[in-house]
């Protein structure tokens, strides 16, 4: 067995990223407001709840919880990334299998799993790694790509069949098909084209429509199967090395090598109980097609191989051998991106990007009373909002304004100065971000408002993406992007990154805060220098348990009156 690693920390153009596309709100009208069931963490489905998954992407693992928290983003530097949170989650996380993380209800799908960044601490798209799995029919690519995916416990792993690639049938193809006489194992059988277009789009961390190949009727499905970018994508097929084109999208090639009688013997059970054939059908075409192509086609390609699998699935040697060295390029590539942030930009001047209201006693005396651990609710609220409209109002001078002239009621001329564009969406981080919501509603009129609702995963640290609703056409708008509190800016740095993802010029972005940690602020500047950062205060640190300090508490609880859990936000 051989291993090599064929991968190097590649950076990729930017695209919109699979998390964009499908979860923009396709009307032209102002975003609906939203309501999500609290038990579920995402609803994906008959186009209101969008999610960057599909049914054959699979998150590692399941967190469920009964809460709407808004995502805990503090952390320290001193300490390591995982993370907990204060919020009602159920403390029940179990690796799960793909089927357990997906629920169907209806024509609703629900994934129980979000999407962990797909982004480094530079706030640049990171390439997944790409695993191609090759061998003959029924050597147990599928049962090795499951198995790697067991053990990755990669939060987010899109495994790609090369099956889906088959070519649509012509009447007389179809004839022969049906009498086992047309060569599935040729490589003419497949559309090699659209494999390179869908296999790099998902490179590429964009969404891709994926045929749906049905093999008891030897077509394509009319429904696709919508499949986003991912950390790790597996692609398996019998004829996944043979062409050039895919070979080098493939960052690692495994190559299972299961006896020929082994094959067989699996193939007859398989295709008599599953791909509804007869068993004289099923060895004719074998003898006469699938035998030989693997003779010809498949079984030269094991010298593109890494590492090849003998036995398949059971050879557990091999697999933990693949999983370790994924685990490694992954670490290369930067997914580990909280502990890396807790870690950077220490001792650094404050950027430009920042811009700090200042500090004159009205704002002092807001901090005073929203600061102060004894101020009641409805005082916390009445001061938060105020300090809120100050900041919106800050953040909205920011945008360009030109100058333009009226007549009096005196019939006297004015020159003053009108905003540069009507053009402005505020982004809201739920759940604290919402708070913000109103002010801007109440300062801008005609506006629109998104949402996005991130959370940290208690088992990786990671903040993941679970729920966004966006203007369909917010590329074209100024956005003003709205989370109460900034600790160490991961999350923050998701939110940005979705919205890079859809076209939003990042000049054209205001991060709007009441309340930053320094570290948050570097991390954001760094990745996204020009997105201008607002914020009434600005405090030094943030401790074990991952508050800004001094801070103002969980903002969310101390503005939604919930009950505030015993240790991390
Ligand atoms: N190690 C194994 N022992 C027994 N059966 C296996 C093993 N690996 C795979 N199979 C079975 O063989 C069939 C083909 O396996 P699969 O992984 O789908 O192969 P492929 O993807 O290469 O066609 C499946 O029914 C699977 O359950
Ligand atoms: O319509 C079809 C399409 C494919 N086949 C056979 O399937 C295998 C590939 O699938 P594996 O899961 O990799 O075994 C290939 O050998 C084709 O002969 C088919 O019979 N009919």
């Amino acid at each position: 067995m051989s291993v090599s690693s064929s991968t190097q920390g590649k950076q990729v153009k930017f695209y919109p990223s699979s998390s964009a596309s499908s979860d923009s709100d396709d009307r032209s009208d102002l975003t609906e407001p939203l309501y999500i069931d609290p038990n579920l963490y995402v609803d994906i489905g008959n186009g209101d709840y969008c999610c960057p998954a599909s049914p054959t992407t699979v998150p590692g693992r399941i967190v469920s919880s009964n809460s709407l928290e808004s995502p805990a983003r503090t952390t320290t530097p001193t300490r390591p990334a995982r993370r907990q949170r204060t919020t009602s989650v159920n403390s029940q996380s179990t690796t799960a299998n793909p089927a357990e993380c997906i629920i169907r209800a209806n024509n609703r799908t629900i994934y129980t799993a979000g999407r962990p960044p797909w982004y480094n601490c530079a706030g640049q798209q990171v390439e997944p790694f790409v695993i191609g799995v090759c061998g003959g029919s029924a050597s147990g690519k599928t049962t090795v790509a499951q198995k790697i995916i067991e053990s990755l416990s990669v939060p987010w792993v899109t495994l790609l069949s090369m099956d889906c690639f088959y070519k649509i049938l012509t009447e007389k193809q179809h004839e022969q098909a049906l009498l086992n006489e047309y060569n599935f194992d040729h490589p003419d059988a497949f559309d090699i084209d659209l494999l390179v277009e869908v296999l790099t789009k998902l490179k590429e961390g964009r969404m891709v429509e994926v045929p749906i190949y049905n093999f008891v009727t030897h077509s394509r499905e009319s429904k696709t199967k919508t499949m986003y970018g991912a950390n790790v994508i597996i692609f398996e097929g019998i004829l996944a090395f043979h062409s050039t084109e895919v070979l080098k999208l493939l960052d690692m090639k495994v190559f299972v090598d299961t006896d020929a009688d082994i094959r067989l013997a699996r193939r007859l059970k398989r295709d008599i109980s599953q791909r509804g054939r007869d068993l004289s059908g099923v060895l004719k075409q074998y003898l006469t097609m699938v035998k030989p192509s693997y003779a010809n086609y498949i079984a030269p390609t094991m010298a593109h191989a890494d590492i090849i699998v003998p036995r398949g699935g059971e050879n557990k040697v091999a697999i933990h051998l693949i999983v370790q060295h994924v685990h490694t390029q992954l670490q290369l590539r930067g997914f580990k991106l909280r502990e890396t942030l807790v870690n950077s930009y220490k001792d650094q001047p404050m950027p430009d990007s920042l811009h700090l209201l200042p500090p004159t006693p009205q704002i002092k005396g807001l901090h005073t009373f929203i600061r102060c651990r004894g101020t009641s609710r409805d005082e916390f609220i009445f001061y938060s909002k105020r300090l809120i409209r100050l900041v919106i109002e800050y953040a909205l001078s920011l945008f360009p304004f030109k100058t333009t002239t009226v007549e009096t009621p005196q019939g006297v001329l004015y020159e003053g100065k009108r905003m540069g564009s009507r053009k402005i969406c505020g982004v809201s981080i739920l759940r604290a971000g919402e708070t913000m919501e109103q002010a801007i509603c109440d300062v801008c009129k005609d506006i629109r408002i998104g949402k996005i609702l991130i959370q940290t995963n208690r088992n990786t640290g990671e903040p993941e993406l679970y729920y966004l609703r966006l203007p369909k056409d917010i590329k074209d708008y100024k956005v003003i992007l709205m989370d109460a509190t900034v600790a160490t800016g991961a999350a923050a740095m998701m939110a940005l990154r979705v919205l890079l993802d859809h076209d939003v010029p990042e000049e054209n972005i205001i991060l709007a805060s009441l309340l930053m940690a320094e570290i948050g602020v570097h991390s954001i500047a760094y990745a996204f220098p020009k997105v201008r950062i607002v914020t009434s205060a600005l405090d030094p640190e943030v401790n074990e348990k991952f508050y800004v300090i001094p801070g103002i508490g969980n903002f969310g609880d101390r503005y939604f009156g919930t009950e505030p859990s015993d240790d991390y936000l």
